[in-house]
Order: C-alpha cells, then structure tokens, then sequence
C-alpha cells in the first residue's frame, strides 16, 4: 500500500460572494486512505469537500483561489474536463439520491454515457459488481427492475454508492453519508469504507466523532473556515495539538 499523496489543496481561499468561507487550506489526501473532515456547523467543511470536484462552482458569485490537485495537477485548470474530473472523483451526499428510476438503471446509467461497459452482458457484470462492492447485491438480485425508491434509505445509500463505483472513480467524496441512516444502516456504511478504501482514496465529513474515530486514518479538524489540525486519527483523538481541536472533541463546544 502507497501513502502518496492522491489529492491535495494548496493555499485555498473560498468565497461566497464578499464571505469568505475557506481560509488558506493547506491539506493532502493520501492515496488508499480514509480521511476525515470534523468541525462545528458551518466550519465549511460541506463547501471544502465540494471544492474537491468542482462542485461549488454552480453557485452564482462563487469563488475558488489557490490550487486544488489530483495526481498533483490543478482540478481547475481549463484543460480540465469537468464531466471527466466528475467520473474520477466521485460523490456520495447526506441524503440517498438514487434517480426515480429501477435500481439496474442507477447503476447504469453513467457507465453508458461514459462509454464504460456496452449494454447486454458486460453492463450486466458491471451492475452486478458494482452492487457487490456496495454490499447490496444479496437484498437486491431478484428485483433489479424494482423502483430504487422502494428501497429502503440504507439500502439507497448504499445504490448511491453503487453508482459511484461503477465508473471507477479513485477517489470518493462523503458529505455525512450516514446521517440520515439507522445504526445498522450507519455499521453497513462504515464496513464499506473499510472495504473500500483498498481501491480509493475516501474522504468523508461527518458530524459523528466516533464515527470519525472508527472509519479514518487521518483527521482535519475545521473551525470558521479555517483548518486548525490535521493528524493521524489516533492522535487527533489522544492528544491532539491545539486546544480548540481538544476542547471540540471532548464536546466542550460544537
Ligand atoms: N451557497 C451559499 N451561499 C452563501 N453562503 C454559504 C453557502 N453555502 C454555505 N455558506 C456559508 O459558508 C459557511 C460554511 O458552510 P458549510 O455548509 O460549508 O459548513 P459545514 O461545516 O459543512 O456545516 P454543516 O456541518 O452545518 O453542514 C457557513 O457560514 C454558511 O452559511
């Protein structure tokens, strides 16, 4: 296993109009690992992770400054084909969003437009990989052509995941993936980070401390905007550096 750096922000500001909402982040994602994105509501913590795939840049009077890598080239450079970026580095979001379509064709309906598998047999395969790999293969085999919404919320989350695999993304981005889930829902999610994360690079925001504490490898601790520390999991959680990060994580503010 590598610990190359699979991602990295250097010097980035973020602007919602006149507020600035990222302070000079300076972080690196290694590759293989899972890092975790902690902090108090509204630290910016759902606006850093959307600067990772250029998500923020549909927001009218939105502003990035400084420079966001993958494989150490510039995201946000104009060379750069956005629906391409989008494909490489995927995205799970807080509330399952599967399309109000069958679950088979949640799945593959990216592949096709990316031109990853031909439909028939290969498409097949890859549906039920990607389903595999989610861990969901098992509840939803004999009704792939079942509306996704008929599933449950974990079992769309872990659709939602699905998705994101199937155009072999290497990196995947989690804005509180499990906080709309049950516990049992919530464990699936966590295993599956665990499992994952051998093939990606994962980078999760959670509000959940001990979830932080169980699925990461590494920790930044945000607050207003600016990133206070980034260590090892073990660490940020024993003995941290700074105070802010200590007094947060032992629930003296948040
Ligand atoms: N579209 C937007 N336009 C203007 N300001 C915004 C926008 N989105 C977020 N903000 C502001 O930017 C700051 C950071 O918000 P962000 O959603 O990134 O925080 P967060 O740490 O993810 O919070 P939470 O944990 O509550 O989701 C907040 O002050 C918020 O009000």
């Amino acid at each position: 296993m590598t610990t190359q750096a699979k991602m990295a922000a250097e010097n980035v500001d973020f602007f919602y109009g006149d507020f600035k909402a990222l302070k000079d982040i300076n972080i690196i994602f290694p590759e293989n690992r899972v890092t975790a994105l902690i902090g108090p509501s509204g630290c910016g913590k759902s606006t850093f992770i959307r600067c990772l795939n250029r998500m923020n840049e549909l927001i009218p009077e939105a502003r990035l400054e400084g420079k966001v890598a993958l494989d150490g080239a510039d995201i946000n450079d104009n060379k750069v084909d956005v629906v391409d970026l989008r494909r490489r580095i995927g995205m799970v979001f807080q509330k399952p969003n599967p399309f109000p379509k069958a679950i088979y064709e949640n799945i593959a309906y990216a592949p096709r437009i990316h031109g990853v598998a031909k439909k028939g047999p290969e498409m097949d395969e890859l549906v039920e990989t990607s389903l595999r790999k989610a861990g969901l293969w098992d509840e939803v085999a004999d009704r792939l052509q079942a509306p996704a919404t008929s599933l449950s919320g974990g079992q769309q989350q872990r659709l939602c995941i699905a998705r994101a695999l199937a155009v072999q993304p290497e990196v995947l981005l989690m804005d509180e993936p499990a906080s709309a889930l049950d516990p049992i829902a919530t464990q699936k999610i966590e295993e599956l980070i665990h499992e994952l994360k051998e093939k990606l690079t994962i980078i999760i925001v959670t509000h959940n401390m001990q979830q932080a504490a169980r699925v990461s490898d590494y920790t930044a601790f945000f607050y207003m905007g600016e990133l206070v520390e980034v260590d090892e999991t073990e660490t940020m959680f024993t003995k941290p550096s700074k105070k802010q990060t200590e007094e947060y994580i032992t629930g003296r503010f948040g």
